[in-house]
This record gives C-alpha cells, structure tokens and sequence, in this order.
C-alpha cells in the first residue's frame, strides 16, 4: 500500500524505530506531523512523495515472554474501573494481572488484531503504565495501539475517538484503556487508575467487569514483549515493530485537535449537514462580548489541553480567563474533584467562599482530573449538577444545535434530584432512572432512548459520545446563555446563570439539594452503618418515631428500600445500588457508598425536597434542608457508626 505526507509536515529524526510514511534518510527515520487521517488525506498535496509502508526485515522485531504471575487480591474494578495507591499499582504484576485479565475477559479473538486507545489523565504513573500496556498489547496480539501525545486524552475524547477516530490505514478502534483515578489526587503517594471502555466509546458492562474481576483471581500468566522499545509518545508519529504474530504499530497522536475535530465531524456523519454540535458563533460572541467574563479551572487536570484550544484559540475567550490549565502529573498537589471544597481558588474567583472576590466574572466551571466532570457556577450563585443537567434539558431543543430536531429521552441517576424527571414531564420525554456509572447510560444512549443525562456527582452529557463531557457541559451552558443573551450583548441587559436558574424553579418547582460526603471512613464502620440502614426499612413504624423525636416538622417516610435496576434494553439486573428512604411529602434521604475511592470507605448522603410554591423556592439550600439533615444524621447514626461530627464535603 502506498500513501503519502505533506513534505512540509516533517517534524523531528527517530533514530531507533521505523515510524511509517516516514522517508528513510541513512539509519535514521524521519517522522511526519500530522493529526489523522482525515485531515492527512484531505490535506493531501498532489506533489506530495508517496512512501512505501517500511519492509519488514526494517522493522525492530519483538518476541513474546509469558511471564508466571499469581492472583493479587483487590482488583475488583468500582464504579468505573480499578483506582488503587500507586503504591499498590506499581507493585510486581500489579497492573500486568489486570491488563492481562481483561484481553482475557475480552476473549483471544477479539484482541488478536485490533485496534486500542491507551491514554489518560496523564497522571503520575502513566507513562510507565503506557509503555507496559503497549509491549503487553504487543505480546496478546493487538495490531495497533493509539495514544494521545505525551500519554494525554481525557475521558470523554477517549469516548470520540474509540467511536470516530479512523487511522491512516482506514482502522478503527476496538476499545481502549483509560488511565485516570478521576478527581481522586495525584503523585507517588496518591492514586492512579485503569479502565476498560468498549467498541461503542463507554465504559465495559458489568458483565466484562465481573469477568476482569474473576480473571484477577485465577491469573497464572501474562504476555510481555520485554524487548520492545519504548515508544516516544512526545512525538506524533508511527512506529512499527514486528512480532511473531505479524506487524505492531503505536501511533502518537496530538489529542486535542483531533477531539475539536471529531466533535466537529461528528454531526456532519450523523445528520449530513454542516452544523457544529454547538453554535461556535452564537457563543463566540458572547465569549468576545465586553458585558460578559468567564472563568475556567481545570485543577491541573487534562482538561488544560483542551480549554486553550477550544475557549481560547475556537471561542475567543481571554487567555488571562483559564486557571490551572497546564495538566500536571500531580495536579499541583491538588484535589482535582470540581465541587465548591476542592475549587477553592474558582470558587473564590466567583465570589464564593471565603476569600470572595468582589468582582466576579460572570461565568465560571472547573473539571476533574480526567475532564469528565464539571461544576458551573454564576457570579456568586452555585449551580447544583441536578439542577444542571434538568437546565440544560429543558433548554436544549432551542439553544443547542444537535438538538434541534428533538430530544429522544433523558435519563439520571438514581441520587440525582428529581429536577430531570419534572422537565421529562412536562416535555413529554421518555425518561430513565439508573444506578450509578456512566455505563448505564451507554446501553439507553446506543438504543436510541436518551440524548441527555447527568448525575449528582457532577457529571453531565449527551449521547454523541458515550462517557459524561466536562467541557461539553460548559459549551451547553455557554450556548444558552449565548442563546438567552443573543440580543442583549450591545449593551442590553444580560441574563445571568443565577436568573436562568431561578426561571426554571419559578416554571418547574425547585429540588432543594445537598450531599454530605464521609470521606475515608473506616470500610468497616461504613459498612455496618449500611446494614443498620437495611435492617430499619423492615420497620418503618420505628422509623418514624425516630423521625418525630427528631424534628417533628418532618413528614412520614412512606417507602424504604434498596435501589435495584432491571436494564430496559437487555434485561440485566443491578441489585444494592443506594438505600433510599421515601418521604409522604416527596423529599428522599438516599445513603451509598462510593465506587471511585482507593482506600476506607467514603459514605454519601444525599438530601432532597422539592418546593413547587414560587414564593418559597429561594431559600437558602443548606437552611431549607436542616431538618431532614438532621433526621439523616441521627436515623443513620453516623457519629456513632463513624466517629465523624462533620462531613469532610458538603455540595
Ligand atoms: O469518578 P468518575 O468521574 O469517573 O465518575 C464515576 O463515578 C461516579 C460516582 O462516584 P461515586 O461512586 O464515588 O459516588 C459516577 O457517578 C460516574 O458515573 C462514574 O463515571
Ligand atoms: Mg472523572
């Protein structure tokens, strides 16, 4: 096969590996800049030399070593993928087993000659977890494997690329490991994570999960290719290598461009038209517009390497207008989780908290470690993700337009405000309660029942990918803001994030709301503080004489049980997904515990009412919510299970 580069593309010599469409110059290689194929062919130079692919007696060869390994306990993946120490991940065989165990779970078959995105958060420990993944995905067969230059692809442009990216060579990707603990901290004494997402862009179903997990536990062996070199993932380009099994590509590739692009391209695929996702223009100016500032942290996450591109470079913000967006391996000692404890510096930049600016801007987000997750916030006005995702889809059909022609359904999670289900009410949509993780959104979205969807924990999206967006989530509030203001930016007078929100409680009610979180509680504790929580749903009675010697201003529970799911479209169940205690009056108290944490257990507590009357939907969230907070605290006993006086985050 022959293709070809622009010859000015040339970007820097590789001496050691054979990187394809590459003009070989003595010993040396020289590797080629470009995005990918798209732009590769449509950019293509007529007068561009056309290179034959290198011969394989060129190549850099690798054999297989199958290394004897034993099972090592406690790699049952959580709420989205395994999140350890990397003190534990860099263990001996540590995340060897768990690679290994998941092309076991994905069958022989289906990784022999495929196609896998290996990328992250770029966190410390990657770019070592990268190369072994690469010479383990060598050794079992995969035939090429996509990473994001310097090992950088956040969640939701994994999601676009397994699903849109096509190689030079017309390949598509099969799957991908995503490397990201989340919002948990970074660095040596902190987390790192992996994750497996499948051919449609999201997260692996319980049923592969399951089975990586029952794989951990019987493993005996692993394939490495040890005398692989390392790849050089600074530098865009391919690198080809032989094995026993035929050719091994790994292709660097500059991540950011390539998820402006796809999310560009996507909707001309889907609808055969020109528009973008969003109204770039529409929102251009309003981000250009003197009347309006904006504000975005990305906590030192990977979201930096996208919000220059996009807000800045696409959008037209100010440079000045980006926080912490250069991504660091330990993001700058933080806490990269978007919630007002941990974005302390947004926060206060926005008039909150407690070193208040006194001119805030009037737009501010920030996003996790992996820029899956997003917090929107107004000058001094916190928007709750609840809130959120039901604002963004009672606005959709008009301000956003992928959605222009309509909405197929929408669909949270289960401790999610019931804010959503009265917007699907009121539209006549279809709507969905899940437990929680991304994944379940995925099977609704691929049967074409959900176009939006959000959750409590901060995470917001839509179907044209499938894991939660950050950055997408800030572009649907930009574009209705831009859509609300569209002819008030000469000089008429703007409606703001806090006048959106209370339109919406004035039309649809308001779902007061709040989450305690218990952080690193003893996993024992937490767990009979579950249990106890089980056992008093089989006497309500009980319940709620506690209730009524607690606050008396409290209603009734009238239900109690544990959250279970039946999947409408392929009928699996998921049972123990959340104590939900049911008040007459409609307010929930729902207790959980994390999936995502690394060590302990982090108990969550989520407190909800909802107030119709308009002249009573503007209170403060934490005042409206003190009884029931206190009827939680002691129905659950949570000092006495715990130790705790005080959640470490409240949202
Ligand atoms: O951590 P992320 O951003 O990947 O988010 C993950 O975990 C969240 C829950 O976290 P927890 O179990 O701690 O409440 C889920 O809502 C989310 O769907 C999942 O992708
Ligand atoms: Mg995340």
């Amino acid at each position: 096969m022959l293709w070809g580069y622009e010859p000015n593309s040339v970007s820097h010599i590789h001496p050691h590996q054979v990187r394809s469409g590459q003009e070989t110059c003595g010993s040396n290689y020289i590797c080629c800049r470009h995005s990918h194929s798209h732009t590769l062919f449509a950019n293509l130079n007529p007068s561009a030399i056309l290179f034959s692919l290198p011969k394989i007696e060129d190549m850099v060869t690798f054999k297989i070593t199958r290394v004897e390994s034993a099972p090592i306990d406690g790699q049952k993946p959580g709420t989205s993928g395994l999140r350890k120490k990397v003190k534990v991940f860099t263990q001996p065989h540590y995340l060897h087993n768990f690679v290994q165990s998941t092309f076991n779970a994905l069958s022989a078959e289906k990784v022999k000659g495929s196609t896998l995105v290996v990328s992250g958060d770029g966190r410390y420990y990657s770019k070592d977890a990268i190369q072994i993944i690469i010479k383990m995905s060598a050794a079992n067969g995969v035939r090429r494997v996509w990473v994001g230059q310097n090992g950088l692809l956040s969640t939701p442009a994994v999601s676009a690329v397994v699903r849109e990216r096509v190689g030079a060579d017309g390949s598509k990707a099969n799957g991908a490991f995503i490397l990201t603990a989340s919002h948990n901290p970074g660095g040596p004494n902190e987390d790192f994570g992996i994750k497996y997402n499948m051919e449609n862009g999201g997260p692996a179903p319980e049923g592969i999960t399951d089975k990586i997990y029952e794989n951990t536990k019987t493993i005996k062996e692993y394939l490495i290719a040890e005398d692989l070199p390392e790849v050089d993932i600074s530098a865009i380009g391919i690198s080809n290598f032989s094995g026993p099994e035929g050719q091994f590509d790994v292709e660097v590739f500059d991540a950011a461009s390539d998820y402006v692009k796809l999310m560009k391209l996507l909707i001309k695929l889907l609808c055969y038209c020109f528009r973008s996702i969003f109204d770039f223009q529409l929102i251009q100016k309003l981000l250009t517009s003197p009347q309006f500032t904006f504000c975005y942290d990305a906590l030192s996450g990977v979201a930096g390497a996208y919000a220059k591109r996009i807000f800045v470079e696409e959008l037209g913000a100010k440079e000045s207008s980006l926080l912490n967006c250069i991504p660091k391996e330990d993001f700058g000692g933080g806490h990269p989780d978007p919630n007002l404890t941990y974005a302390k510096e947004l926060v206060s930049r926005m008039g909150l908290g407690k070193n208040p600016n006194s001119d805030p801007p009037e737009f501010g987000a920030a996003a996790d470690g992996d820029a899956d997750r997003n917090m929107i916030l107004g000058k001094r006005f916190f928007v709750t993700p609840s809130d959120s995702v039901a604002i963004i889809a009672a606005n959709a059909v008009q301000a956003i337009p992928y959605f222009s022609s309509d909405l197929k359904g929408v669909a949270r999670s289960m401790p999610t405000s019931a804010a959503l289900d009265v917007v699907a009410n009121h539209l006549n949509l279809k709507f969905f309660e899940v437990p929680t993780g991304w994944k379940f959104f995925g099977n609704l979205m691929d049967a074409g029942l959900c176009s939006i969807c959000g959750e409590e924990s901060f995470g917001t999206g839509s179907d044209h990918i499938r894991e939660k967006d950050g950055i997408w989530a800030v572009l649907a509030w930009l574009s209705i803001l831009a859509y609300k203001n569209k002819d008030n930016l000469n000089g008429g007078e703007l409606v703001t994030v806090e006048d959106i929100v209370k339109q919406h409680w004035a039309t649809f009610g308001r779902h007061y709301y709040t989450r305690y979180d218990y952080e690193n509680v003893d996993a024992g504790a937490a767990k009979e503080l579950m249990a106890y929580l089980v056992k008093m749903q089989s006497s309500l009675g009980e319940v709620n004489k506690i209730i009524k010697g607690v606050r008396s201003d409290v209603s009734n529970v009238a239900n109690a049980d544990e959250f279970e799911y039946k999947d409408p479209v392929d009928g699996s169940i998921s049972k123990h997904q959340g104590i939900r205690y049911l008040f007459e009056d409609g307010s929930r108290l729902v207790f959980r515990l994390s999936g995502t944490g690394s060590e302990g257990a982090t108990i969550r507590l989520y407190i909800e009412q909802y107030e119709k009357d308009p002249s009573k939907t503007g209170r403060d969230s934490q005042e409206a919510l003190a009884p029931l907070v206190e009827v939680a605290l002691k129905l659950s006993k949570m000092q006495e299970f715990t130790g705790r006086t005080a959640p470490t985050v409240i949202t």
